[in-house]
């Protein structure tokens, strides 16, 4: 179809597509058609995505002779623990899932993550494709094949890399996702700006309000810029052993301690934790004199301008700095007793500094927390 783009992720043996454009759900047969052998297949969802979705992805399986075979989990971040991950598995195997198989995941990064990983240690490994419907599945969670759930200890630490076949990122979607999602998923869309991209941060202050109101083409193009500058990092560091992968964490290490905090509940969505992370990296920046507060207040302006919270102080924590520097210290770039941050010199300008002392970082912290 002329109206979808398509991004191929380059991985030795592993190189994929990410499908992007309006009505790809309609066409989930014929464009999976190369991948599915047999006549059932299953697929993963959330509650709500079901109650959008469940007719059209049957209509468009049996336009190739394929019947759905639904497993239909809760909606919400606390699905992807281990109970759910056994229940994905125990499906699988009760579906006769072979090795050579691919199974979808319908859905936001929640059951991309937990279906993903499912396929990667099933019978030690099937496929999956990547059916992403919320804005930030679409330009994240299903592209790269980070794959995990949480654990009491934290976030995302267990997992691992499993590449999916194929990602169709239909844009349609976007316009019954509840407006808290898009924003959420909107800060993953600003992430990549504040990485490398200091354009596409400017094309974000001017077209980011429109994409939240409902511009089609904004979107396409959000998504589209997003899964290319993911596929760039991921073709050069898959499993984040250099450093490159790492700047897609911009915003995380502050991000995922405040989702700890507030408990993987629905008070703080990933992409908001994300959306205050990167301006507490900012800030920690301009303290270290690596950055200029105007820049920094550029970027908490812009998500406030998108009616997104950017302030720490305005979760309501009763914890300190030293509390959320604890949390810290489960984060997956921890190596040998220290925590390698995301810094930035400046917007489209992110480094990673291996000399940030975690007790700077809570007094910084409770600085932010003090704010007026
Ligand atoms: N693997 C990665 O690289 C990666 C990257 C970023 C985030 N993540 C993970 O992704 C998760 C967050 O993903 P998310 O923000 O998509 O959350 P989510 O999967 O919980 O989806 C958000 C909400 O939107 C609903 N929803 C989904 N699609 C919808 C649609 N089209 N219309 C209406 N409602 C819809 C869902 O039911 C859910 O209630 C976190 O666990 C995060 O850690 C992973
Ligand atoms: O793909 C990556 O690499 C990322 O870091 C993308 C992040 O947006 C995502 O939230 C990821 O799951 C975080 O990775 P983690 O290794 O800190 O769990
Ligand atoms: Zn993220």
């Amino acid at each position: 179809m002329s109206d979808t783009k398509t991004i191929k992720v380059a991985l030795a043996g592993r190189s994929y597509d990410v499908r992007v454009g309006p009505g790809l759900l309609g066409r989930l047969g014929v464009e999976c058609a190369g991948l599915l052998r047999k006549a059932t297949i299953p697929v993963i969802t959330d509650a709500n995505v079901a109650a959008l979705y469940r007719d059209r992805v049957d209509t468009a399986l049996a336009v190739v002779g394929k019947q759905a075979r639904w497993l239909v989990l809760p909606a919400g971040e606390q699905t992807k623990d281990w109970a759910h991950l056994a229940q994905v598995i125990d499906f699988l195997l009760a579906e006769g899932v072979d090795r050579g198989d691919h199974i979808v995941a319908l859905g936001g990064g929640v059951i991309g993550d937990l279906t993903g990983f499912a396929a990667s240690v099933l019978k030690r490994g099937c496929g999956f494709v990547q059916v992403p419907t919320t804005l930030l599945a679409q330009v994240d969670s299903s592209v790269g094949g980070k794959t995990a759930i949480n654990v009491p200890m934290g976030k995302n630490l267990v997992g691992a890399f499993h590449q999916p076949a194929l990602v169709l990122a239909d844009t349609d979607v976007l316009g019954t996702l509840p407006p808290r999602e898009l924003r959420a998923g909107y800060a993953e869309v600003v992430k990549y700006g504040l990485i490398d991209d200091p354009d596409f941060f400017a094309w974000c202050e001017a077209n980011g309000p429109a994409l939240l109101a409902g511009d089609e083409g904004a979107r396409i193009e959000a998504v589209s810029r997003s899964v290319a500058a993911k596929a760039r990092v991921v073709a050069q560091d898959e499993r984040e052993t250099t450093g490159t992968r790492a700047l897609l964490n911009l915003g995380h290490t502050f991000g995922h301690a405040l989702e700890a905090e507030t408990g993987y509940s629905s008070a703080l969505l990933h992409g908001e934790g994300v959306a205050i992370g990167m301006v507490l990296a900012a800030r920690y920046s301009v303290r270290r004199g690596l950055m200029q507060l105007a820049e920094a207040d550029r970027i908490a302006a812009h998500f406030k301008a998108c009616a997104m919270r950017a302030e720490v102080k305005d979760l309501g924590l009763s914890c300190d700095g030293r509390r959320l520097a604890d949390h810290m210290l489960h984060d997956k770039k921890m190596d040998a007793g220290t925590l390698p941050f995301l810094l930035m010199r400046g917007i489209g300008h992110t480094f990673l500094a291996k000399d940030v002392a975690i007790d700077d970082v809570a007094a910084f912290l409770d600085d932010e927390l003090a704010r007026p």
